[in-house]
Order: structure tokens, then sequence, then C-alpha cells
């Protein structure tokens, strides 16, 4: 145990650092920009708190997001503390914190459901409930002339900010729910009805605990625990023995996860509190995140926190500090020793982006010094065509936050129709191929797999250990294919499958051209598979743009497909590689890489003005250390170029 100040490796703490790093007060927040050194700073104040002799288990550091956690322990380690100490520390999500809590208080686990997917039936079943309960005082409010599942993407959204702003918690008990007061809230009647009785599912009748937590829920359910008294801060799920509660990334904080930080802190009122943010990084704001959460709310529920700064970007130069303060509309600097180029290259077509991005990217690979690119994209259909040009150059590349095109579900059904139209199943070679493809084609098909001997399974189990039989040899997919996919297919997948595969059959490039995006119709096949607005659009993009790259292939259809299947097996044989990533924005949340790409910064490529893709575009800008390469069709560039002052204003 030791006073003396940590001394980190690799960096000289500024003075600000060290104010916060060396802080003994119980609660501390620092709000800063993107690049100020927050996560670093947290991490030196953890290792101060070892340095005193706290034990690591007794350190918690909540963050909202999987990459938030991932950015926090590189730190750790960056400044020097070892892998093993790092490991021991408890850095989660609130999510994962709050579901370990539960099962301490409840004594079991309860399922999680991750897919949209799954919990659409239990949403159709909420808003059918709600319009039939007897004693619905306003029934016409009820009726609408959409079909439940239609309705099932806009209620999940309206949920999350349910369940995130604690909205029914915060109602006097007393208050009948009136179309009024639903109106006063922001929310429809029939949301509020729906979710009801879409929580009275989820519990499935059982006193205790609900059937299952589907995203989000665990936070909600031990919030609403806390609320009502059923779990306080004296029980034993929360009594910790923490030393240290550290909130990193707290913009992303809402109601509900304020509520269970609140409780951490009063089950351990000796312990340290150090909270940082920048409220220009909010992205999840329809879960109801709101940087009040580390202002007023927080003074006022938890208690006056000392506020200290941290001022300059450590990450970039002072040059792209201007333009990302000019984006987000506030002062920014940065350490003047820093340089970081800045590259605006013009090109027009999305394949004049893909074909430049890969250049870059291979002359980047053939570097010696190991540093990192990330192609940071809006939307994963964005790199259909800069991955074809990566592996037709022959660079190594990986991908996070979304799986390689050729893997994609959407892809694989379109390879997957090739392959049955024209019996050619070169490329699904291996089991696991094999696979993948029964699942994408059982996906979009909506055929189920129905077999007496599966029945004492779930639908899910069924069909995966269907598949697992089915894809072990080329023989046995083909009959799969052929007796549980096309002949049990939903009529309407099935007709636009057939209509599909005649196309692919003919080996007409220009009838191809033409016709094939028609004849499969993708917007519809996914509307009846997706839940999410934006999951069916990807898949329609996806689609779309694996079609742009065969037409250009300038073969003909046989020939296309050959190479999709070439690339496919050259990449398997090549191994993933680190230093040229093609990733989400998302999930580079929190990280820093040398050169960042941002393709197609282009009109409608972006997502409209608002404040949710503007955060995203400057969480984007700020990844950045030495270089910054964005593409942009000049003829219509997008609007936040003008608003980062990276071109002119017109
Ligand atoms: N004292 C220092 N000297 C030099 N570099 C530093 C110092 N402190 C932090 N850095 C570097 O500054 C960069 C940005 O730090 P960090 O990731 O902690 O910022 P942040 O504010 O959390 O960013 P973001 O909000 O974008 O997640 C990192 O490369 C980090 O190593």
């Amino acid at each position: 145990m030791s006073d003396a100040a940590f001394q980190p490796t690799h960096i000289t703490p500024s003075d600000e650092q060290l104010a916060i790093q060396l802080h003994r007060g119980r609660l501390l927040l620092v709000e800063a920009n993107a690049g100020a050194a927050k996560t670093t700073t947290l991490a030196l104040r953890i290792a101060q708190a070892l340095q005193r002799g706290a034990e690591p288990r007794t350190v918690l550091a909540l963050t909202y997001t999987a990459p938030a956690v991932a950015a926090l322990k590189e730190r750790l380690i960056g400044i020097g503390l070892p892998r093993a100490t790092v490991q021991q520390l408890r850095i989660e999500t609130f999510e994962a914190f709050a579901l370990g809590v539960l099962e301490q208080a409840e004594g079991t686990k309860t399922r999680v459901v991750t897919s949209h997917e799954l919990v659409r039936p239990h949403v159709v079943r909420a808003i059918d409930t709600a319009q039939s309960l007897p004693q619905e005082p306003y029934p016409d409010e009820l009726m609408t002339d959409a079909m439940p599942g239609n309705l099932v993407e806009g209620l999940l959204k309206s949920f999350d900010r349910l369940k995130g702003s604690m909205v029914f918690e915060h109602l006097d008990p007393e208050e009948r729910l009136t179309p009024q007061l639903a109106d006063e809230l922001g929310f429809g009647y029939l949301t509020m009805r729906a979710w009801r009785c879409y929580e009275f599912i989820r519990k499935g009748g059982h006193p205790d605990r609900p059937e299952f937590r589907f995203n989000g829920d665990g936070v909600y359910d031990l919030a609403r625990a806390l609320l009502s008294g059923e779990i306080d801060a004296g029980d034993a799920a929360l009594q910790l023995g923490l030393s240290l509660v550290c909130v990193d990334e707290m913009h992303d904080v809402n109601r509900a996860a304020f509520t269970v930080l609140k409780a951490v802190l009063a089950a351990h009122p000796r312990a340290g509190f150090v909270g940082v943010g920048d409220r220009d990084q909010v992205i999840h704001s329809q879960t109801g995140a709101d940087a009040a959460f580390m202002g007023q709310h927080f003074a006022a529920e938890i208690g006056p926190p000392t506020v200290l700064p941290l001022t300059q970007s450590r990450r970039f130069s002072p040059q792209l500090a201007r333009h990302v303060g000019a984006l987000a509309r506030k002062p920014y600097t940065a350490d003047a020793a820093l340089h970081t180029g800045i590259q605006l290259a013009p090109c027009e077509s999305h394949r004049l982006a893909a074909t430049f991005v890969a250049r870059l990217a291979q002359a980047h690979h053939q570097q010696q010094a190991v540093a990192s690119l990330r192609v940071l994209l809006r939307h994963p259909s964005q790199s259909v065509l800069i991955e074809h040009e990566l592996l037709r150059l022959g660079v190594p590349y990986g991908t996070v936050g979304f799986a390689p095109y050729l893997e994609r579900a959407d892809v694989l059904l379109v390879r997957g129709l090739y392959a049955c139209a024209c019996g050619d199943f070169t490329g699904f070679e291996t089991a696991a191929q094999r696979a993948a493809l029964l699942d994408a084609l059982l996906l979009f098909s909506g055929a189920r797999v129905d077999s007496i001997e599966l029945r004492h399974l779930d639908h899910t189990d069924a069909q995966r250990a269907a598949v697992g039989e089915a894809s072990a040899s080329l023989d046995s997919t083909k009959s799969f294919i052929e007796a549980h996919v096309l002949r049990s297919a939903h009529a309407d997948a099935r007709r636009r499958l057939e209509a599909a595969m005649a196309v692919l059959r003919g080996n007409d490039i220009a009838a191809f051209e033409a016709s094939f995006l028609k004849a499969l119709d993708a917007a519809a096949l996914a509307a009846r598979v997706f839940v999410r607005q934006q999951d069916a659009q990807q898949v329609v993009d996806n689609i779309a743009q694996l079609h742009r790259v065969a037409v250009a292939e300038d073969t003909d259809v046989n020939g296309a497909f050959r190479l999709f299947s070439a690339m496919d097996q050259a990449r398997h044989r090549r191994q993933a590689n680190e230093r040229v990533v093609l990733s989400s924005i998302e999930a580079a949340k929190g990280l820093e890489f040398d050169h960042v790409v941002i393709p197609h910064l282009s009109q409608g490529e972006f997502g409209d003005g608002s404040t949710e893709n503007r955060n995203l575009l400057y969480v984007a800008m700020t990844r950045a250390r030495r270089r910054l390469t964005v593409t942009h069709d000049a003829g219509r560039p997008s609007r936040f170029l003008k608003d980062a002052e990276l071109i002119g204003a017109t």
C-alpha cells in the first residue's frame, strides 16, 4: 500500500490528469471532449486506488456497451497494469452487472433473449391481448388498420424508451391510464396498453422473476425492484464490498441505469465514485440516455460532485479538433504537438470509393510499421464493394460489428439460390458453410423444420439439430433444401425464390441485370422476416450491392458466382488481419486507430441530418490519431462536411 502517485508507463500525466488521479473526495465527475483522455484518466484513478491498497475485486467500472468495456481494459493495460490484475477488476456493462445482481437476488438465472425476431411473437400477442380485453374503457383508441406484425418495430423502440426512462414507475399508482395521459407522456395509448400486456406475458405468471429478459430488461428489472423496495441497498446481492465505483461513457446513462448506480453507491457509502463522459457521444438517446444524469440529476439525487476538467484532446491534432468542434458546435482544443493528416478524397461513385479505400489498405498493409487502419462504415452494406476490392487485391482484413459480406444471411441466400438453380455448390465444401447456407434459406423461405423425431424440442433447437444433421454431407444438404426449404416455403416466398432461380438458371447477364432484383423482391422477403426496418433495409442494400458487383464483373452469371466462391475460399485461406479492419462506428466507440477512413460522405449516405447521425460522425472522426481520410462525391457532398468545415459552405 502506498500513497505515492501511481506512475504509468508510456505517458506522463498532465496536471489535470494528476488532479483526477489523486482526488480523494467521494464524488467526482469529468465531462470532456472525445480524445481528451477521459478513459485513460479513469484508468489512472483506478490504478491509484490499487496503489493505495484496494483489492481489484472491490473496484467496479460500469459502461453501457461492450466496446466501452474493451476500451477501458485496453487503457488499463496501456498504462502498465498487469493483464492478470485487469482481469480481476469488475469491468462490466450495466446490463451484465444488473443480470448478475438479479441472479444473486432471485437465486436462479433467467433466460436472456437477444434477437428481436424471438420477441416478435410476444409483442404481437400483447397487441392482440390489449385489443381484446373485455373491460377496456377506450376500445376505439386501440383500433388500427396496421397488421400487428407491422407495429412490432415501433413498439419495441417505444418499449426501450419506456424502460430506459422508467415512465410507468414514475406515474402515480392511483392514476388511471387514459389516452390523454398517454399523449401527455409522449406515447400512444395503444403503445402503453400493449406494453402492460407485454410485461404481463414476459412475467409468464411467475411471482418472483420473469420468463425471459430481452436487451435492457436486466437493468430495467433491477431498477424497478429497487424502486419498489423488493431489493434495497442492504440486500446481500448489492453488498459487494466495493471501494471504488466508476462509470465510463456516462453520457449513455438513462433513468434505469442511474437508479442502479444510485443503489450501488447507497450500498457502499464509503466507496469513491468517478464518472466520465461527453454529451456529444450520445448515440443511444432512443433508450432514454440523457447527459443530465451527469449534471443536475446527479447533484440532486446522489450529491454535489466535484467537477474537474480535461481540456485538450491528446489523441489528434488541433486542426482535427477544429473540424470536429465545428461539427459538434463546441470549443475544442488539442495538444499542439500532435499532428493528424486530413485527406478529403473525391470519389464520384461507390465503386471508385471502394477501389480507393482498397488501395489505401493495400499500401498500408505493405508498410512495415505496425499500425492500425480502420474503415468506419455507417451501414454494413457499404462494406460489400470494399471487401470485394480487398479480396481482389489479396489484402487480408477483418470485420468488427458485422459479418464479412460473403457470410451474411442475405448474401448466402443469393449464392444458395444460384447453387440450387445451377447445381453448382462450389463454395459450400465444409459442413459449417452448408449449415450457414441452410440457416439462410430457412430464414428467408419461412419454412419450418417439422419432424416427428424433433417434436420434443423447441423450434430453435429443432432447427439446429436438423440443420446440423443435414449439413454433414453435400447430398443430405441438397435433399434437405428440396424437402424442407423449397417445398415447405411460405407461398409468397416460394414464388419469389423460384422466380429468382429461373433468372439465374438462364445464365443471361442482361436478364440478370434487368430482372433478378425484381423477381426476388428482397424488400418483401425481408419485411416478413425482420422486425426492424433497418435490418430489412440492410438485406435489400446487401443484395443490391452484391448484384451490382456481379453485373460489373463483365462475365456471365456463372462466372460472377464462381468468382464469389473463389473469393470466399481465398478469404478462408487467409488469416483475418488486425491491421486492416472494416467496422461499424458503434463498435469503434471509445477506441482509437492510427488511420481512420470514412468512405462516401455524400448526400444520403450517412442518414439524415439528425443529432444521432451527427454524433455518429463525431464519434467516427474522433477515433483518428495520425491520419483521417474521408471520401465523398464532390458533386453531392454530405451536409456534415460543410458543418465540419471540411469543405466551404455554398
Ligand atoms: N498524459 C498523456 N500523454 C500523452 N498521451 C496521453 C496522455 N493521456 C492520454 N493520452 C492518450 O490520449 C489518447 C486519448 O485518450 P482516451 O482514449 O483516454 O480519451 P477519451 O477522452 O476517453 O476518448 P473518447 O471519449 O473518444 O473515448 C490515447 O491515445 C491516450 O493514450
